[in-house]
């Protein structure tokens, strides 16, 4: 499942008509069909239906989905929206065959002094206004045609995307609120991008018979993570397997005001698959953590400020960081003290995780990593704010343009990068991208994100490929909190609930159906 944007569509859809020879009309029609194959279940004689037809190839398909619910008996009217002569192209062929099928559509025009009124006799609304060619922000009559469809009652169905929203990190002004967005082929960008995310509503993907060749070949990847995914590419264990193979882990950070940090970082990589857990934190605060984490082995470091020091002296190369095939290193760490990252871990060969104050200790001396680090990969996990942080650029950047900031970031610094939040997005060190889905608003809690670093530790121990290890973090990370909201109210999810279902999440994506 790809993700896309507007101007990568396009460029498939050229590639499907001058490459692979399926004509645009073609297109257009299997598109209408499976529009309608998809909608069929859910409608029922009963219904009034209405298609809102736009001049470019989105109102194209409404044709075609108007033309299929007139055949199937459907109560359905069509409104054409903008000037009838100003649809031309595929569209027009296709508006000419609902024409000569013997239907009839009438003009926005006619109805305009009490649209408002009509759309109330509507139960579902079929938006086909404005696709992915939409540019800058809807035009009248759109403009007030999308605002009295986001004050109707009726179920909104957005053919392909809302009208309104680009498919593009840019701002959108308005756009059509849909319950439900039936799109093509693949996903598009700003699904996973707020505000625009929130007019998609319940997306779902249609296949429109654009051959495989045709995405794999025009546009960069940017993936969906899916479940078929994640259980064909979960780890497992040799049958004859030992502690000492199963992956020797490092965890570092937590300081006097904040214990908790590094012990869910600890529970989250025991569950995940450590073979053995090391924790270096203050030596005055070991018992209290020694206490919650009975399989961990400690690292005691001199406290200072309250905190341990990261430098290369108290992790020596040779005789510590050798010993480990892992570091998590930032949970709880606190922020009194200078450390000295890149020289301390340059050298060390297996996967190092950053997150939570050590991405903010590593603001201060970015211009090292730039290019990566010598000894093996970096894998870091800032949210919006520390990603704001990194960059030099407001949250609200960020938020805008989470898929092009990343990216730039990540090849910058030839990391792996995991912007948290809802729909995280992981981009390797190459530019390769992938979108995840589970997950919902009640991890808004702090703890939550340590976990996850623990999570993405533990299967980077076990997995063949860094990106299949975080991919499958970031996911059975959402999915525990998908399971949590089954039986547990939203809002008292913590993160030590995320641990505790974390081996039942984990068993059932193993061997779901
Ligand atoms: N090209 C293809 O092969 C296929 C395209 N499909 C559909 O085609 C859509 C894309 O078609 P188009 O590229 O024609 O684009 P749109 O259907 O989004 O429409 C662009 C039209 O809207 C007008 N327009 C652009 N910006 C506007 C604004 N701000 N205010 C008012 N009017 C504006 C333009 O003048 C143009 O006529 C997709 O979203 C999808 O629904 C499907 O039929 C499947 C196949
Ligand atoms: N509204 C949300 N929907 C989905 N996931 C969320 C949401 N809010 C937070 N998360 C997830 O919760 C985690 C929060 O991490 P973070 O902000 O680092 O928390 P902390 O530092 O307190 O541990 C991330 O994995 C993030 O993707
Ligand atoms: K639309």
């Amino acid at each position: 499942m790809y993700v896309v944007t507007g101007e990568e569509m396009h460029r498939i859809d050229r590639y499907t008509m001058e490459k692979i020879g399926l004509s645009e009309e073609t297109l257009m029609e299997n598109a209408g069909q499976a529009f309608c194959r998809q909608l069929f279940p859910t409608v029922g004689l009963e219904d009034r239906l209405v298609v809102l037809i736009g001049t470019g190839n989105n109102g194209g398909d409404g044709f075609v989905i108007g033309r299929i619910l007139k055949e199937a008996g459907f109560l359905v009217d069509v409104i054409v929206i903008p000037r009838e002569e100003k649809i031309r192209g595929t569209a027009l062929k296709h508006k000419r065959i609902f024409e000569n099928s013997g239907h009839e559509w009438i003009t926005f025009r006619e109805v305009q002094e009490h649209f408002e009124q009509l759309l109330t006799k509507y139960t579902i609304i079929i938006d086909a206004m404005l696709g992915t060619g939409m540019v800058g922000t809807p035009r009248w009559p759109y403009s007030d045609v999308i605002e009295s469809v986001n004050g109707a009652t009726g179920r909104v169905i957005a053919v392909d995307i809302p009208s309104g929203v680009t498919a593009t990190e840019e701002k959108h002004e308005v756009g059509i609120n849909a319950d439900q967005t039936y799109t093509f082929q693949a996903a598009k960008i700003s699904n996973f991008l707020y505000p625009a995310a929130f007019c998609f509503g319940e997306v779902h993907i249609l296949d429109i018979g654009i051959p495989r060749i045709a995405l794999e070949n025009t546009f960069e990847t940017r993936k969906l993570i899916t479940d078929e995914k994640v259980k064909n590419s979960l780890a497992v264990r040799k049958q004859n397997a030992h502690k000492g193979v199963s992956g020797k882990a490092l965890i570092i950070g937590g300081s006097i005001p904040m214990t908790g940090a590094i012990v869910l970082t600890t529970g989250a990589c025991l569950r995940t698959g450590a073979g053995l857990v090391t924790v270096a934190v203050p030596d005055k605060i070991l018992l209290g953590i020694a206490q919650k984490t009975t399989e961990a082995m400690f690292y005691p470091l001199p406290q200072k400020n309250g905190e341990i020091e990261i430098i290369p002296s108290h992790f020596p190369q040779d005789k510590t960081l050798s010993a480990y095939d892992g570091i998590a290193v930032g949970p709880g760490l606190g922020r009194n003290n200078k450390h000295n990252l890149y020289d301390t871990f340059n050298d060390f060969k297996g996967n190092l995780v950053i997150d939570a104050d050590g991405l903010y200790h590593l603001v201060d001396e970015l211009d090292k990593w730039r290019g990566g680090r010598e000894g093996g990969p970096t894998i870091i996990t800032p949210h919006l704010g520390e990603m704001a942080r990194l960059t030099g650029k407001t949250v609200e950047e960020v938020e805008l343009q989470r898929f092009r900031i990343s990216k730039q970031f990540a090849m910058e610094y030839k990391v792996y990068l995991v912007l948290k939040g809802p729909f995280t997005i992981i981009t390797a060190p190459d530019g390769r991208q992938w979108v995840n889905q589970t997950g919902n608003e009640s991890l808004a809690k702090g703890g939550t994100g340590d976990t996850l670093t623990g999570m993405i530790l533990g299967f980077l121990l076990q997995h063949e490929y860094i990106t299949d290890a975080i991919c499958n973090a970031v996911y059975i990370h959402g999915k525990t909190a998908d399971e949590l909201v089954k039986s547990q109210d939203i809002l008292s999810v913590t993160a030590s609930d995320i641990i505790e279902v974390l081996p039942k999440v984990l068993h059932s994506s193993r061997y779901q159906t």
